[in-house]
């Protein structure tokens, strides 16, 4: 009697999968479509492909049909690991087959094949093999095998395409379909939907899109992709050898690429991720499937060697930390010469950092030996001088390495360079550094001979969602008006300002309104700068007030407003600071708080990006403003007196340092003529100042115009909205609305009144 099997179909990206058993096959049978056939001794799995006499085009309910053949390899497509009981006869596969669900005549969901083209030829397969027998040639020796690392094959385990309809023309393995579908990134984003095709196909990209856009995963998804397949039924090697470097312009946004490409990583198997780096039982380090590290300053360079050590798959830098590294590291400089893929990510803002030099020498390690200028004098003086044992003549020994040079702000000019320096011949070789941006992209070794370039740029430069607007106002006002903004639309706030001097002194005088606001600049330590980072993303109307440092690429979720203090000096600045916002698809706010003498920059500002007029004018409540004047001048007091004392303090600490460094004594009181009543004097000034200063904060204010102690029968009775939530929980008498609709709804000539 022909033995009685069963055929379980997997729906799955790519070639479909049978399974073919006699006993019970549970955990298959839980995702796929089942259906039982017999399997005479006759048609029991050959190892052959089977014969099946349907045309392409064909549409049957039929599994059985289809033209099946045998996976050499079981586990390779994830079902290696069957318990016994499972009894996997074989695994079969059919390529090029379409699953859709029909409706039968009884109206139940049936599933249904469609036979693609190739799918008879034998074209698939032969390119599957050849693959295989690739893959089995590079197989590393057991030695350098991690035995407990979780492998590329575990993880290969089919996914429900239809989870993911927008992504299946993308030709991702099931892993980050899993995780995009993890995520939540139901749909590829515009930049994504363009770049992916190229990128998949090997082609270099140059990739403008809007802030916020996705640019991440544009040139992530390809990378991750290429490394999987490296080591599809390996486990990866102990030593990692670098495939990618991300060159970005800031350590936060290097940190920021870093998690993000983790994420999809960390998602192709949670229950793996979490292992991950975690010793198992016997005490042994499971390394990541992919390992992602991070080269940046103001962190432990000795902990980034030895990272480097263990070697990584995808290294994140920054020009300024990986040039100090390559000098200590002489195999560094030729994992870099040998890596497949370079991405600039904000290229353009990496010139401007000070790192032009560094990052100029970088790219010449990436440049093909065959340019006439692999590594140019210049560079080849500044490895000689860094110890880097390259020179030159000697780049990059990789032809297959794809360049993608990402931004949200590449100039019409550079992208047309960029495309016509392909079509001419290689420059000549240059003695002198490149010292624009034009010049050193001109300078990249594209492999490609004409760069895929997508620009995606909106016209107005910045994102679509994004409602801008200006306040003008008096200098000295500003404060005020960026306190009452805060109060009137409570949500994650960035205030970009343009010196640090200005942090110094807007975040104490928050601080003493009892504003949440965190400080981050350059000359805060790096432990320091992720710590506020990291406050200001769990705080939910928290205010980060930054340097340009933070304008580019950082991805905090959910910032509401974006607040230019100082007009930003260029158009691209203004457009990275703006992009903080309005990211994802979401809504933002951006403000230009614009003083008298600002407003010639303010003007050639919105020349440069492109605007007929200004943006719309925020419409302020003056009733409150004249209320928060009052907090505003106490805190200003409280901050002069406290600054006063500290100032004091450090000129006595200085003098009486320096008299004990030379040791001699004094012979005048350090207190001068200030004596210790002076400074209690201002303490007790500054402790009453405060209680007059709590007492207005716990208040909340009330508007002009209204009678507090009418609140039920004044002029304005505001109980209505004290009982509704439409109130403005900071201001009594002025309704709860964000900065968009204000700015939206407003009339031209009529200024709404807001409050009822
Ligand atoms: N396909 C997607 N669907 C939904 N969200 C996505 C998708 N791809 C990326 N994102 C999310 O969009 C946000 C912005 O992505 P990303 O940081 O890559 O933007 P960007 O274009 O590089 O921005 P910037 O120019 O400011 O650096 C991130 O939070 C990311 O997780």
């Amino acid at each position: 009697m022909a033995p009685s099997a069963e055929i379980v179909v997997v729906r799955a990206p790519g070639p479909l999968f049978a399974a073919r058993r006699t006993k019970q096959l549970r955990r298959l049978a839980a995702r796929g479509t089942k259906r039982s056939a017999d399997v005479s001794d006759e048609g029991t799995p050959s190892k052959k492909r089977r014969k099946s006499a349907l045309a392409a085009g064909t549409v049957t309910d039929d599994a059985d049909e289809l033209p099946w053949h045998e996976v050499d390899r079981a586990e390779a497509a994830g079902v290696g690991d069957f318990d016994e009981e499972g009894g996997v006869l074989m695994l079969e596969e059919v390529d090029d087959v379409e699953v859709f669900y029909d409706e039968d005549a009884g109206g139940s969901k049936v599933a249904k094949f469609k036979v693609g083209k190739r799918a008879r030829t034998g074209e698939l397969e032969s390119i599957k093999h050849s693959k295989k027998s690739k893959a089995a040639k590079a197989t590393t020796s057991p030695s350098v095998m991690t035995p407990t690392a979780p492998t590329v094959s575990t993880l290969e385990q089919p996914f429900d395409e239809y989870l993911l309809p927008e992504w299946q023309t993308f030709a991702l393995k099931n892993q980050i379909k899993r995780s995009l579908h993890t995520l939540g990134f139901t749909k590829p984003t515009e930049i994504q939907k363009r770049a992916l095709p190229f990128a998949l196909q090997g082609r270099d990209i140059i990739g403008v899109a809007e802030t916020g856009s996705g640019k991440t995963l544009a040139y992530g998804l390809p990378i991750i992709q290429h490394v999987l397949a490296k080591y599809a039924g390996i486990p990866p090697p102990e030593k990692r050898s670098l495939s990618a470097l991300v060159l970005a312009p800031t350590r936060e946004l290097a940190l920021q690429v870093g998690e993000h490409l983790r994420a999809i990583v960390h998602g192709f198997d949670p229950a793996l991720a979490k292992k991950a780096g975690e010793g198992d039982a016997k005490g042994q380090h499971k390394p990541p499937i992919i390992s992602i590290g991070a080269i940046v300053g103001g962190m432990s360079s000795l902990k980034q060697k030895r990272v480097i050590d263990r070697g990584m798959d995808i290294m994140i830098a920054t020009p300024g930390r990986l040039w100090d590294l390559l000098g200590e590291d002489a195999g560094l400089a030729q994992q870099i010469r040998s890596i497949r893929f370079l991405v600039l990510d904000e290229a353009d803002r990496m010139i401007e950092t000070g790192h032009f030099e560094e990052l100029h020498n970088i790219l010449a390690l990436t440049r093909r030996t065959s340019e006439v200028d692999a590594i140019d004098e210049a560079s080849s003086a500044a490895f000689q001088k860094a110890g880097i044992a390259v020179t030159e003549g000697q780049g990059s020994k990789s032809d297959e390495m794809q360049t993608f040079v990402f931004s949200a702000t590449l100039s019409k000019d550079l992208q047309l360079n960029l495309k016509r320096r392909r079509r001419a011949p290689p420059s000549k070789k240059r003695d002198k550094p490149p010292s624009t941006l034009d010049e050193l992209l001109e300078r990249v070794d594209f492999r490609d001979e004409e760069p895929e370039i997508i620009d995606l740029t909106p016209k107005q430069g910045v994102s679509h969602t994004l409602q801008e607007a200006k306040l003008e106002c008096i200098s000295s006002e500003k404060d005020l008006y960026l306190y009452y903004f805060l109060l009137r639309y409570p949500g994650r706030s960035l205030v970009f300002v343009s010196a640090i001097d200005g942090i110094r002194r807007i975040v104490p005088m928050l601080e003493l309104l009892g504003v949440k606001v965190y400080p981050l600049h350059s000359q805060l330590q790096q432990k320091q700068r992720l710590r506020n980072l990291e406050r200001f993303k769990s705080t939910p109307d928290g205010v980060l007030v930054a340097t340009d440092v933070a304008a580019r690429g950082l991805d905090i979720p959910a910032v509401e407003h974006v607040i230019h203090y100082q007009i930003p000096r260029t158009a691209d600045t203004y457009i990275h600071r703006s992009g903080r916002t309005a990211r994802a698809e979401k809504s933002g706010f951006s403000l230009l708080l614009c003083s008298a003498d600002e407003k010639r920059v303010q003007r050639a500002l919105l020349q440069k990006l492109g605007r007929a007029g200004d943006p719309p004018e925020l419409p302020i409540d003056h009733g409150v403003i004249e209320k928060l004047k009052e907090r505003l001048a106490l805190a200003k007091k409280i901050d002069d007196a406290q600054h006063k004392i500290k100032k004091a303090n450090h000129e006595k600490n200085w003098l009486q340092d320096t008299a004990d460094a030379m040791e001699i004594e004094l012979d005048f009181d350090v207190d001068g003529d200030q004596p210790a009543e002076h400074d209690q004097k201002i303490t007790s000034q500054i402790a009453s100042y405060k209680a007059e200063l709590r007492a207005l904060l716990s208040e909340r204010v009330v508007a002009k115009g209204i009678i507090a102690k009418y609140i039920t029968s004044g002029p304005q009775p505001v109980a209505n909205e004290l009982m509704t939530s439409s109130f403005n929980d900071k201001f009594v008498g002025v309704t709860r609305s964000t900065a968009t609709e204000d700015v939206v709804n407003l009339v031209p000539g009529k200024v709404r009144n807001k409050r009822k």
